[in-house]
């Protein structure tokens, strides 16, 4: 394979503070730059968990523990040295609900921009414009900046969440399941953007819904009980997959 490896995890575990077994039991994986890696498997594989490290959210509880590494960029990002706020710069994330705060659509968007420091009207004002052209948003909402981002719809609110995350200029978006409380028209808009997104940053997706992974994905690692158990190009891993357990999974066998 010669895409450019973005993010290499090496031999990854991980514990939930207090647990005696791992939830990660030491996963190995390239993330490709400038593709869509899907992460499938059964409820509690550990997909969640997984995604959850790759931006360190789990250091926002006292206890939780990792082992292994996850290099990005060649920089291990579990080291304690690691600037979490470089960390959360390079890495977005867009959640199953979609999460807008209680305030105007543009001030939405704009916000992590002013968080670091971006103060200019001008400025603000191209670069939230740009943002929400590239979410895929900005002709329903150009006449409505100044409104509240509660009047949007589920699905929008979703694409608002995803121009927020793009605003900072991200370079790996994660998203967690972003499509599960949407309808289906919102959900086709969401993966179009998923794939259009690819061309300037690097995803990873963890879904249920395995049409999804195969419509959206390059790359799909199927894991199972804390283990990856196949990681492979998606058309292999929905085909043609090595394992028996890939095989039985991706054909609706146990799920
Ligand atoms: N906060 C937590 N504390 C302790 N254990 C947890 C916590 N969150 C998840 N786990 C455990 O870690 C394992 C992996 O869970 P995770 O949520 O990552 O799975 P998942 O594949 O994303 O599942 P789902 O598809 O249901 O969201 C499960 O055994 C789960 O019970």
């Amino acid at each position: 394979m010669s895409e450019k490896e973005k993010i290499k995890v090496e031999n990854l575990k991980f514990w939930y503070a207090g647990a005696k077994e791992p939830s990660l039991k030491g996963i190995t994986m390239p993330i490709y730059e400038n593709k869509v890696t899907a992460l499938i498997g059964p409820s509690g594989c550990g997909k969640t968990t997984l995604l959850r490290c790759f931006n360190r959210m789990h250091d926002l509880y006292k206890g939780n523990r990792y082992e292994g590494k996850i290099l990005l960029d060649n920089e291990n990002i579990l080291d304690k040295d690691y600037d979490l706020i470089k960390l959360r710069t390079k890495v977005g994330m867009v959640f199953q609900k979609p999460t807008p705060f209680p305030m105007s659509i543009f001030d939405n968007v704009a916000y992590g921009l002013k968080l670091r420091g971006i103060k200019d009207k001008k400025v603000l004002e191209e670069k939230v414009e740009k943002a929400l052209k590239e979410a895929a948003l900005w002709d329903e909402v150009k006449d409505r900046l100044n409104e509240s981002a509660n009047g949007l719809s589920g699905g929008q609110q979703q694409r608002l969440v995803i121009a927020r995350a793009l605003a900072v200029e991200p370079e790996v978006l994660l998203f967690d399941e972003p499509t599960s409380a949407l309808d289906p028209i919102s959900t086709a808009k969401i993966e179009e953007l998923v794939v259009k997104l690819k061309k300037d940053v690097t995803i990873i997706i963890v879904t249920h819904n395995m049409q999804q992974a195969a419509r959206v994905s390059d790359y799909t690692a199927f894991m199972y009980l804390g283990e990856l158990v196949e990681f492979d190009k998606t058309d292999i891993i929905f085909t043609s997959p090595s394992k028996k357990l890939t095989e039985e999974y991706v054909s609706g066998k146990f799920g």
